[in-house]
């Protein structure tokens, strides 16, 4: 195992909630460390660059609405394992799937508004940091 960096968001809904330091709280519990956090509201380029994969998918319009309806949470988590052990606290994109006990899982009810991202790959949390903090 090593020590890795990836790249996290509180997403709008959750922000709206007041669930910020709930999640947080959950993050450092698990002994990674929040080396980097800033509320912003997102551009909607930036937000169709990050999504861009989705770009064919009928949600894509919705879910780029979504994303810049309102401040998000960005953060840059650092330990051993970062990316996987967040995607395991985060639960399953689709709430529905989502394990009590994760973050989905405990606090999204909606697949449109799912609470939190996390990169899926060291890869993609590099090309994260570096398009959300320059
Ligand atoms: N069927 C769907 N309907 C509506 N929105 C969806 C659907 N599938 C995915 N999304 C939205 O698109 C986002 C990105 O989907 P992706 O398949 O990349 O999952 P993910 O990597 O788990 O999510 P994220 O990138 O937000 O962490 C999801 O988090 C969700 O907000």
């Amino acid at each position: 195992m090593a020590i890795e960096k990836t790249f996290i968001m509180i997403k709008p809904d959750a922000v709206r909630d007041r669930k910020i330091g709930e999640i947080v709280a959950r993050i450092e519990r698990s002994g990674l460390v929040i080396e980097r956090m800033e509320m912003t509201t997102l551009e909607r380029a930036t937000v169709e660059e990050h999504y861009a994969h989705l770009a064919d998918k009928p949600f894509f319009g919705g879910l780029c609405d979504f994303m810049t309806s309102g401040p998000v949470v960005k953060m840059v988590v650092s330990g051993l394992s970062a990316v996987a052990k967040m995607r395991t606290l985060m639960g399953a994109t689709n709430p529905l799937d989502a394990a009590p006990g994760t973050i989905r899982g405990d606090f999204a009810v909606d697949v449109n508004a799912n609470v939190i991202h996390g990169s899926d790959c060291l890869e993609n949390a590099e090309i994260e940091i570096k398009r959300f903090f320059g």
